[in-house]
This record gives structure tokens, sequence and C-alpha cells, in this order.
């Protein structure tokens, strides 16, 4: 059975998953997170024993009998606080169902469930109801329902199975519960995607409570219930009642049980086989766990025939009616006795026991449990013709974006028996095609394996780990005496032309004994200078890298090296659009800010002006009863440069906790790197922990090599570096990149594996599709399986006061208390690489309001999977987001840009009005599409159609990249000089 996950056991006793969490801990139980799994024994334990809280919430659910657990906001799981909110769908059934309760549906009552779980008692009858386990011989195709067309399964285009599958459709009421999976799309839609996450009940899945019992069928895809199951909408019946004709008999053509609709649901597993071999049997003994009748009765190539009299369970539950072939233990039987009658008789003759225990076992015999798991990967039968290996339950690792090829390496199978096996579940992907986590769930059901996409960090984690080196471990071991303090690391931030540059250079000539210090600093991408602070000296360190460009793009490969931000604002000038930028970035990184009010030198200079606009951001100075420092610096007359020190001191003091352990090897981050024609190749590295040594075996990112010599910002050569020390190192064999994390290997060998290891990871993930992280599609996904509880949001627009107002609009949406709604940066003008880094580095979606991101930064957007939405019609976006945070997103189209082109001159036309002299840049520009004009990146205008397209003389129907041609937009007349036209067509957007 698949096993429960934290979030799913927590949603079916009512409790938030932190709660359950809890629980678990204090009954001993370890486990990692809301989406980790949870052993049967224990989700049994859990059920007995249920946290507190459940226990006065199942309490009264089952006062309510089997009536609808309301307010659980569809997906989310967790228990809503009030009354159902219109759409919210339906508690999961199964596994979400409550521990056993009286009324707790039978076996047959995948019917009622939809009645069951929907606020609607007047649910329509389910197409499953011939589900039943007591359902007749041959329920299969006589009971098919076929009251509604079949749906496509999850997913994607139909493969050529669907027509066989049995035609299902979930009842109206389910539809309309799961939210934005209620949202019927023609072809293609995943229906059971919300119902995963918690949605309503899936009909035919009547093996929640005595639902097939793990191992009780050896083909049924995985054993697992998984989510192969819950994937497919099956009438839980029909496979019953097939695999019960097919019971005894060799596999039929078409009847394959590991064909996709194998992992159906079936009703009362192993029973629903029962029934369709052959009914009741007359005095048969009841199958117990033991008899195993199912997979007994199906012989495999390769089986060993049954021996008579030998190990053959007496009375196979096989009973009379076993299908053709079933016969005295049926030729191939693989156990012998279940084949019908014949069972029984030669069973007796064998020493086994009732129950199947072999009375004369032999020791040192394998366990049922390895039997199974052997029988299961070696007499697996083909799917769709392919043999693919079951995996038994084995954990399979796979990196996040990972293809159908990967995973074929770690089980050694072809990958395209892998593609094969996918087509025939309904989904369809090449060899190489990244696959989404759901996906490869669906595949390790079916197959057996436990298949786990591992983020980045799991992976480095685990890539260390692979070398012996367990960085957690080794943070956890360490004892507050190994621990000493470190400079803080600083970055200076502001708007352009406010004096950051400046400010580095004063900081920098401020240095104590600075002109003994081996005169001219060179740049070296980070510097250290030395401070009296409280009678004593204490350390800084500078990023040299002024701005929150390169900070964020750090932050969004996950370094974290900044500790303080310092905000450089020109008293002359004011708060300015990316001072606001990069106040955000720092408190979107939880950067404590020190504000160096500059150019107070400035006649007309109003430092106190600077600190009144900036309350306006949380940054309200201390003499204003707030926490942030401002100091009034001249950095061009190094005036209060020491003062701002001190303040960048008395907030790391204040703030931050800057300890690390210096005895211990080097670990940290590279901050810039270049290839320097005499030196080869040079990093500079900042030292988070550790002391790095020349002659250390280091490795960076995917370069490596052996610390030939460090030089710090004078050019000196230094022996060693401790914490919070910026060097630059030589002897690596490639350059590495800004943000890779260094570590000190234990020798050579390791430092090369690791870098190389690393390396191949990059390729494969640069093959991988762009990375999905968060979208409004999958928000209430990721929020019911607790990936995500704030939804970060950017929002930029055409003039401040739709900003504002957006904002407004969104900060009033009614989101419940599972999620947070923040919105991390906001600003006027075109959707920078900026923005998309940020979204980047805290999972956020970008809101355009009437601006687009262009060019190079929509790909880098897509690239990164950062999910941009355009709108200009605000209430839309609140609509969008309301709905997402509802799982209710209806469907909807999406832009795809066919061209762009620019314009280079304009021709006045008597007959035409303006015409635009224009150089296509990308795409192909065609006559009749849709076009829309910006300037800088500003939406001008939308919705305009080329309406005339023509090269030289001639009208043309189309104009690819790289041709000039001439554009006439009809009525529309305001064009200038490098505006860009682009042209797009509205595509809807399937439903993942
Ligand atoms: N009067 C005066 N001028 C200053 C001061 N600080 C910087 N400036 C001048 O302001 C201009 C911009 O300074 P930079 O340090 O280049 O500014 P920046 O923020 O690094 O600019 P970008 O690198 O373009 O983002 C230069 O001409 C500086 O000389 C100051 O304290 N007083």
């Amino acid at each position: 059975m698949a096993k429960l996950r934290v979030y799913e056991l927590a949603k079916e006793l009512g409790v938030e998953s932190k709660q359950l969490l809890a629980h678990l801990k204090e009954q001993g139980e370890f486990v990692r997170s809301a989406s980790s799994t949870i052993e049967p024994p224990v989700v049994r334990k859990i059920r007995e024993n249920p946290p507190a809280d459940a226990k006065g919430k199942s309490r009264a659910a089952n006062d309510k009998g089997s009536a609808p657990r309301p307010a659980a906001r569809s997906g989310q799981g967790k228990p809503g606080p009030a009354a159902p909110k219109p759409g919210a769908a339906a508690p999961k059934p199964g596994a979400t169902t409550p521990a056993p309760a009286p009324d707790a549906p039978k076996p047959g009552a995948a019917a009622q469930q939809p009645a069951q779980a929907t606020p609607e008692p007047s649910a329509p009858a389910e197409p499953s109801i011939p589900a039943e386990p007591s359902a007749p011989a041959e329920p299969s195709r006589a009971a098919e329902p076929t009251a509604e067309p079949a749906r496509p399964t999850p997913g994607v285009k139909p493969g050529p199975r669907q027509p066989e599958r049995p035609a299902t459709e979930r009842p109206a009421t389910e539809r309309r519960s799961t939210g934005r999976q209620g949202t019927e799309r023609p072809g293609g839609e995943r229906p059971s995607d919300g119902g995963r996450s918690g949605g309503g009940p899936r009909p035919g899945r009547p093996g929640v409570k005595p639902g097939p019992r793990p191992g009780n069928n050896p083909f049924a895809p995985s054993q697992g219930m998984g989510q192969a199951r819950e994937r497919r909408p099956a009438p839980g019946g029909e496979r019953g009642g097939e695999r019960g004709g097919e019971r005894g008999g060799p596999p039929r053509p078409g009847n394959n049980p590991f064909a996709p609709s194998q992992g159906m649901p079936r009703p009362g597993g192993s029973r629903g086989g029962q029934a369709g071999a052959g009914g009741p049997r007359p005095g048969g003994p009841r199958p117990n766990p033991g008899m195993m009748p199912e997979r007994a009765a199906v012989p495999r190539p390769g089986d060993r025939p049954a021996r008579p009299g030998g190990r053959g369970r007496p009375g196979g539950p096989g009973g009379p009616g076993g299908a053709p072939g079933g016969g005295p233990g049926g030729p191939g039987g693989f156990r012998g006795g279940p084949g019908g009658r014949g069972g029984g008789p030669r069973g007796r003759g064998g020493t086994a026991g009732a129950f199947g225990r072999g009375g004369g076992k032999v020791r040192g015999r394998k366990s049922k449990r390895a039997k199974r798991a052997e029988f299961e990967a070696m007499q697996a039968p083909a799917i769709g013709g392919v043999n693919v290996p079951r995996g038994g339950g084995k954990v399979i690792q796979v990196r996040r974006g990972a293809s159908l090829s990967d995973f074929a390496d770690k089980i050694n199978v072809d990958p395209a028996a892998l593609v094969t096996v996918l087509f025939h579940l309904g989904e369809m992907a090449t060899a190489t095609q990244s696959l989404d986590e759901d996906t490869f769930a669906v595949l390790g059901s079916e197959l057996g394996y436990d298949i786990r996409v591992v983020s980045p960090e799991e992976e480095e984690r685990e890539l260390f780990t692979a070398f012996n080196i367990d960085l957690e471990a080794e943070t956890e071991a360490e004892s507050d005496e190994d621990l000493e303090p470190r400079p803080p690391v600083v970055t200076v931030m502001g708007h352009v032309d406010h004096g950051k540059t400046r400010l580095l250079d004063a900081i920098r000539e401020s240095e104590v004994g600075a002109d003994e210090a081996g005169g001219i600093t060179q740049h070296i991408g980070a510097y250290q200078v030395r401070t009296k602070h409280d009678g004593a000296e204490r350390a800084i360190t500078f990023i040299d890298t002024p701005g929150h460009e390169a900070f964020t793009a750090m932050r969004a490969r996950g370094a974290k090296v900044t500790d303080i931000a310092i905000l450089v604002v020109a008293a002359d000038d004011g708060v300015m659009p990316q001072t606001i930028e990069a106040l955000n970035h720092a408190q979107a990184a939880d950067v404590p800010i020190v504000v160096a009010v500059n150019k107070i030198d400035v006649e007309g200079a109003n430092p106190a002006k600077i600190r009144q606009q900036l309350t306006e951001y949380n940054l309200i100075a201390e003499e204003y009863g707030g926490e942030t420092m401002f100091v009034d610096v001249s950095a061009k007359q190094g005036q209060n440069i020491e003062e701002l020190l001190d303040a960048v001191l008395l907030t790391a003091d204040a703030a931050l906790d800057l300890r690390a352990n210096p005895d211990k090897d080097a670990r940290g981050v590279a901050i810039e790197a270049n290839l320097d024609k005499g030196r080869g190749a040079v990093a500079t590295v900042l030292v988070q922990q550790g002391t790095l040594r020349v002659g250390d075996a280091i490795v960076t990112g995917s370069s490596h090599g052996r610390v030939r010599a460090m030089l710090d910002e004078h050019g000196t050569n230094v022996d060693v570096a401790t914490p919070s020390r910026p060097v630059q190192v030589l002897g690596l064999d490639t350059v590495a990149r800004a943000g890779d994390t260094f570590l000190v290997a234990p020798d050579d060998r390791t430092a090369r594996q690791i870098a190389e290891r690393r390396e191949a990871a990059d390729r494969q993930a640069a093959l991988a599709k762009s990375r999905k992280r968060i979208s409004l599609e999958d928000l209430n996904q990721a929020l019911a399986q607790g990936k995500v509880e704030t939804l970060n949001l950017i929002l930029k627009g055409d003039v401040s006061g739709s900003v504002e107002a957006l904002e407004d609009a969104l900060l009033q949406i009614d989101v419940g208390d599972e999620v947070e709604l923040r919105i991390i940066d906001r600003g006027v003008g075109a959707i920078t690489m900026n923005n998309i880094n940020l979204a980047v580095a805290s999972d956020a979606i970008i809101l355009g309001f009437n601006v687009r991101a262009e060019g190079q930064n929509a790909d880098y957007a897509e690239k990164e999977g950062v999910e941009i939405r355009y709108y200009s019609v605000i209430y839309q976006a609140i609509e969008d987001i309301e709905n997402a945070l509802k799982g209710m997103l209806k469907p909807e189209y999406e832009e795809h840009q066919t061209g762009s082109a620019e314009i280079r001159e304009i021709f006045r036309s008597s007959k035409f009005g303006n015409v635009a002299g224009a150089l296509v840049r990308s795409g192909t520009i065609n006559r009749g599409a849709k076009a829309r004009i910006t300037r800088q990146g500003v939406v001008i205008t939308e919705g305009l159609e080329i309406a005339g397209l023509r090269r030289f003389k001639d009208d043309v129907t189309e104009v690819r990249e790289g041709f000039e041609c001439g554009i006439n937009l009809g009525s529309f007349n305001d064009l200038q000089m490098d505006d860009l036209i682009t042209t797009y067509e509205m595509r809807e957007i399937p439903r993942s």
C-alpha cells in the first residue's frame, strides 16, 4: 500500500501537518516534513492515538457520522475555520477518511463516497456501483458504466489504450468540489490532481478501508494503491471482475494486469477478483492473508509448475469457478493451490498449515516478504509488451527535472521501455523530457519504486554524504565553545549614482593603518577593513560589487553571503526606485539594513527627509523610535565613515549571532572568478566556516584543485583564511561561478570526484526543461503538500497608482490562516532581470500590470521557471490570486508570442496613416495577427491587428526574423521610433 504522507494523515485526522509532525515526534517517530511518508504501523498507531487536537475533531466528525467534513479548503488539508467555502473541495476519500467509524464505507461504498464527501447529499449514483465486491462473475464489461464518455487519463493525450478503459466519470458534485480540477476541459485535464491533493472523492476507490491488502495482488501496480491509482478514474469493480476472469489462466492479451487500468482501485481488492473468478465459493474456505489467492492463480512465464502435493495452499480461494485454465492447479500455477478445486487436496499433501505457514519450515528460508519482492521483481509480466523489473518498494532518487532516461539509468533498464510503460499509463513523454514529481509518482507506483524527487540542496547533501561529508552533522556537532565571533559581511546597495562605489572606496581608505597595509587595494570582489569599536579592533568584510543585483543573483544560486546591507541614499536626491528595490531585496532576504544617508556635504541635502521617506518602507530611524540605524555620511569627504562602521557593528551585534567554527575544513562561497593570463583560473572566495589553508584540496561548483596560493585584497600572500575572510585562490582547474559554494575536501581525489559529479548534474539540469517553480496553477496543491506557506508576489506596473491599487486590493484578499500573501517587491516599469532573480530567490510569482518582460528577460524567466502573469485589469489579477488560493483557477488562455519587430522608421501615408518601417527581431510577423506596442517595456496599446504587411512594394502575408517590412496597424497611428510591435496568439493552457 502506498504509504501515507504526513499531510494526508493530518488531513484525515483533521489536524495541521505541523501538529501531526509534533505529535509524531512525541511518539518517538522521526518524520522530517509534511510530505514525508509514514510507515503503515505508525499510521495505525497514530490513528489509534491521534494528536490531542484531532481527538476532539475526529470525535466531532464521528458524531456527525459520515457527514462531510466541512471547511477544508480544497487541497489544504487543514481544518478550515468555518463553514464550507464555496468551491471548497471535499475531503479526500480513502486515505483521508477518518479512522474506522461505525458507518465507515464498506467495500462497495465507492458509490456513496461522492455523496459523503460533498455537501450535496443528492449526488448521483456512481457508475462504479458495479464495483461491489459481490458483483457477479463478469461485471467488468457488462457493468461498465456508459453514462459518460471516457475522460482522458491524467495529464496527457489519450493513449491508445484509452478507449478500452472503462469510461468513468466523476460525479458533477465532485468535479465542482475539486476546485480548479473541476473545470472541465475536453481532452487533457488531469482529473485527479486536485484529488490527490485532497480533492474530492474518487469513484471506484473503494480500496480505502477494506481495500486491497498490499501484496494481495502481485500484478497490481506497485501494490501501492498509490497515486497512480488515484490519478486514474476507473470504476473499481471492473478490474476486479476482470482479474477474476483472468485468474487461473494465462494473461490474455488486452487483459494485461500491468495495463494502466490495472492500477485502478478495485473494490475490495482481492475480493473483487474472487467474485469475478467464480462467485461465491460453496464451502470454500474464506481467503485469508496467507493464501494470496490471486497471485497464485496467474501463471507467469517462468513460473514453476505446481508440485502436486507440494506447498500448495489448501483449498485455494480461487473457487470452483476458476476460469479456464485454472484447472487442477493450473499448469503454470505458481503455487499450485488456488487454481480451482484441485488446489485443495493437493494442499493437504504439503506441510503448510491452514494459513500457509510452512509447518516444516526450513530454517534460513527466505521470508514471505523477501519472496514476494523477488517474485515481483522477477515474474512481472510485460506492460505494453515490455518487461521492466519491479522495484519492490526500492527507493530511487532522481533530481528535480530528471527524465525517464535518468530514471532508466538508475534502475538499469532501457529508457524506451519506460516510455512505453508511461504511455500505457496514459502519459506521454520522451525519454529525455523532464518529468514532474507527479508523473514519477505514477510511474513509481506502477513499477513498485518509491521515486523521490530531490531538491538541489538535498542532492548536494547526498553528494557530500557519498563522500562521507555531512555538513549538517558537522554543524550540529559543534558546541558553543567551538564557535568564535566572525566579522559581519556587508553589501552596499542603493540607487544609481547615490555614491555606493564612492562609499566603498571611502571605507577602504578609512581602514586603521591602511597606509601600512601595503598600498593600493585591488579589486578582488571583497575586502576586509578593521575599525576601532568600543575600544577593540574589529573587522568588517565588504562585498566589493555594489548593488542588489549581484546580491540577489547570488541568493538565486542559493548562496547566502550578506549579513548586513548598507542602503545608500543620496541626501540631495531622496528615495528613488532602486532604493526601494534594494530595500525590498534585502528585506526579502531577511538581512538587516543600515542606512547611509550620503552626500550630506551637498548644498540642499536634507537627511531628515530621507528618514521620513523611508518610514513608509518600514525603515524607521532609531531616533524616531524605530530599529534602523541611519548615519549621515559624505563618501566624498570621508565624513562619518567611522560612525557608519560602528552602526554596522552595533546592528550586527544586536540582530545577529555571527559566530563560526574556525577549527575545521573551510566552507564558503565563491564571490568572483576569472581567468588570469598569467595565473590561470582565479577565484575570490569568502570563507564562511573553518579555515582555508594553502595546500588544501578545494572544490567550488564544478571546478576543483589544490590551493596553490592565497592573496588578500592588498595582493599580499596569506597562508590561512578564517571565517568571513575573502581571499583570492589560485590553483583551481576551471573558472568557478560567482555564487558557487566551495568546500575543502579530504583529498584531491574527492575534490575532483565531487566536481565531476556536479558537472554531470549541471549538464543534466541544463538539458532538463525549465525548472518549475511555484505557479498559480499548482499553488493550491503546493499549499496542501506543505511545500509553500507563503505566496510571494512581485508587482510591476506602468504607473505607481495602479501598482499601489493592485497591492492594496491584493492585501485585502482573505487568504485564510493557511497561507500568507507577501508582496516582496513592487515597482514601476518593465519586468527586469532583477525582478526575475528576486522571484527565483524567493519563489515568487511576478504580476505585470500593463508592463512586460521582454527579450532576454522573458527567456530568462522561462528558463528559470518563474511565472509571470500579465494583466491589464486589476480585478482579473485579484480574481486569479483569489481563485488560485482556493484552487479554482478557471481554464485560461496563454498568450503565445509569435513575433516581434522593432520600429526603425515611420512613414506617413495619406491612404494608410502611419506605417511602421520595422525590422523583425524574432519569430515571424503575420498579417492579421494580434499585436501590441510597447515602448521601453511599457505597454502602449494592445489588441491591435497587423492590418497590412509589406516587403518593399509587395503585400505579403508573413515576414520572418531578420527582414525589414512595412507594418500598417490600421487606425492606430501613435507610433514612435524604437517601439516594439509584438504579435501574439492566444492558446489554451493545458491544465497540469
Ligand atoms: N558631493 C558628493 N558627491 C558624491 C558623494 N558620494 C558620491 N558622490 C558623487 O556621486 C557620483 C556617483 O557616485 P558613485 O559612487 O559612482 O555612485 P554609485 O551609486 O556607485 O553609482 P552607480 O555605480 O552608477 O550605481 C560621483 O560623481 C561621486 O563623486 C558625496 O558624499 N558627496
